[in-house]
């Protein structure tokens, strides 16, 4: 079973507004969701739609958190989060003809022993697989991720900030940076797939087994022990690309959990994350019969 960790989950609103952002003028909107939202529970949410049991935790509070935990509870997903004093953080998609925009808060204060109360529920849980994603809220740290990811004999997988990534010191399976993230973890300038490859490896060989790098539009890489992989990304009419990333991490998770070779991991993430482009907000679409999108795939070998 892989459980996810939210340390800083998100009611996601994502607005569709049908003329450009203009300074001074009322923008009008038709359309509008709200999702339960954050890396993490997105992870476990494409996870549940692949078959793939998943438990999500994390912590939630306030309202907000109660509209998450409702939206949660609507879902196939096992949600079992620890509640805080502060506030859930509300973030906004703005879809427009001129573009995506996208604003996230910091989110509430998260106590140290809201920390422990999650290693707790990880362990009554007893996952092979954790993963831990998205920003860290205020109170916590690098050292908060290694203290979950130690804190059990569990496998785990980091999706988390480029300068949290260089700061970890545990073990790690792993990590899902995007090219941003890469260059931010290594110091290097990522700006096509060749430099993207020597960020991804030098990542890899600073202590993570696997490195899964985002991409956008270059499609996605994954640098293992022995080799690195890039496949392309799929051709789909792009409605946003919020939640990209952890679809991406979660059809590869999937295809792990299912033995599959690396190939066929990172093939089977760019088909999970070409559905999930093409709806809007980060709710699960229907992801049955991706095989043949997965295998129109290709991967190259470096
Ligand atoms: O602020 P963070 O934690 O880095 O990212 C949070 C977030 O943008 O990531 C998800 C998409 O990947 C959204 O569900 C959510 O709003």
């Amino acid at each position: 079973m892989i459980a996810s960790v939210t340390l800083n989950p998100a009611v996601d609103y994502t607005v569709e507004l049908s003329e450009p952002l203009t300074d001074g003028a009322v923008a009008r909107s038709d359309e509008h969701r709200y999702d339960a939202g954050g890396k993490g529970i997105n992870v476990s949410k494409y996870l549940a739609e692949l078959g793939v049991e998943t438990v999500a935790t994390g912590v939630a509070g306030g309202f907000l958190g109660r509209s998450l935990l409702e939206r949660l509870s609507a879902t196939s997903i096992d949600a079992d989060f620890v509640e805080i004093d502060g506030e859930t953080r509300l973030n906004t998609t703005l879809l427009g003809p001129d573009g995506e925009y996208k604003v996230n808060q910091n989110g509430p204060q998260v106590a140290p022993s809201a920390i422990e109360e999650i290693v707790d529920t990880l362990q009554g849980h007893d996952p092979e697989t954790v993963v831990i994603a998205g920003s860290l809220p205020p109170g916590t740290g690098p050292e908060t991720i290694d203290r979950v990811a130690a804190a059990g004999p569990w496998e785990t997988v980091v999706d988390v900030g480029g300068a949290t990534l260089a700061d970890l010191e545990a073990e790690y399976a792993l990590c899902k940076p995007n090219h941003e993230e890469l260059a931010a973890a290594t110091g290097r300038r990522v700006d096509d797939v060749q430099s993207a490859i020597a960020a991804a490896e030098e990542l890899q060989a600073a202590g993570f087994e696997r490195v899964v790098a985002s991409l956008g539009a270059d499609g996605a890489i994954m640098a293992t022990p022995d080799r690195t992989l890039h496949a392309p990304a799929a051709d789909v009419d792009v409605v946003d690309t919020v939640g990209a990333g952890d679809a991406l991490l979660s059809g590869v998770l999937a295809a792990r959990a299912r033995q599959e070779s690396d190939a066929v991991a990172l093939r089977s993430g760019v088909a999970v994350a070409s559905r999930v482009v093409a709806v809007s907000g980060t709710r699960a679409p229907s992801l049955t019969g991706l095989r043949d999108e997965r295998e129109s795939i290709s991967v190259s070998a470096y």
